[in-house]
């Protein structure tokens, strides 16, 4: 579970990224985090993976007080989390398979990771990892030379491997063609709903908000202006939480 109560987030700039935010989020559950740029989704995610710190307020995850929790205490929260990013953030010039090893590498001292020298244990959890995303025939494939869709699901694969209890998506569809897109949520659900594995995703799409939200949050200016289903998630209440008309760039492109 993760619960947020009164969080503010001040960057040291004096921006307020998050704003007395209260959310509960039961273990399980699929949630798209919508909103402008701006809006706070990122530093939302970077909040609850403890990479921003929290200024005011508590931040629950997995039973764990993230608010002023010691470095030891941030990395054992940030080993159950899965992280996904809108870049895929892959090592380019290495195969498929160690990049999902890296998934993997909290539990493995680092010499062994540079030298690949995997255990047969370790190499099934990749290869189940890249089977739940239907990529294992790449295994082997640099991963320079797989298509965005591709790469973004070997990152998928990577956070799989972690064996996280919670997973974050920070715009993972944005640099996608709209069908790819579409197959990558369709990935990420998938995986929720198997393994029950918590996940938030940062979308800019509120096509793919509706389709994919089973709770739909919207965000303006750092609090939390929407929290309901994507059925619920009307024009209307987009237009609220984005403080304007609604434009073609709202939507997947091909689906308006
Ligand atoms: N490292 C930082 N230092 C200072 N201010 C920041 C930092 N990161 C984000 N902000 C500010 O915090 C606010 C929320 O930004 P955030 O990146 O969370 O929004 P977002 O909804 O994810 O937008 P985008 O989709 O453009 O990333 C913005 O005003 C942004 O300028």
């Amino acid at each position: 579970m993760i619960e947020l109560k009164g969080v503010t987030v001040r960057y040291p700039n004096g921006v307020v990224g998050l704003d007395d935010v209260s959310l509960t989020i039961p273990d399980g559950q699929f949630v798209v985090v919508v909103g402008l740029s701006g809006a706070g989704k990122s530093t939302l995610i970077r909040t609850i993976n403890g990479l921003v710190p929290v200024t005011e307020g508590s931040l629950v995850v997995n039973g764990v007080e993230v608010a002023g929790a010691s470095n030891r205490k941030l990395r054992e929260v940030r080993s159950g989390i899965g992280m996904i990013f809108q870049s895929f953030n892959l090592v380019k010039r290495t195969s498929v398979m160690n990049n999902v090893m890296i998934g993997q590498m909290h539990d493995i001292p680092l010499w062994r990771s540079f030298l690949g020298a995997w255990s047969a244990e370790e190499k099934e959890i990749a290869y189940q990892s890249l089977e739940r995303v239907g990529i294992v025939e790449k295994a082997w494939t640099r991963a320079s030379q797989l298509s965005g869709g591709q790469q973004q699901r070997v990152a998928i694969a990577r956070a799989l491997a972690q064996d996280p209890q919670v997973m974050l998506a920070d715009e993972p569809v944005a640099s996608l063609d709209p069908p790819t897109a579409q197959m990558v949520m369709k990935d990420l659900q998938r995986i929720n709903r198997d393994l029950s594995i918590t996940t938030l995703v940062n979308l800019h799409f509120l096509d793919l908000a509706r389709q994919f939200g089973d709770r739909v949050i919207g965000m303006r200016g750092g609090k939390v202006v929407f929290d309901g289903t994507g059925v619920e998630a009307d024009d209307k209440v987009f237009e609220d939480i984005y403080g304007r008309s609604l434009t073609a760039d709202d939507v997947l492109p091909g689906q308006a």
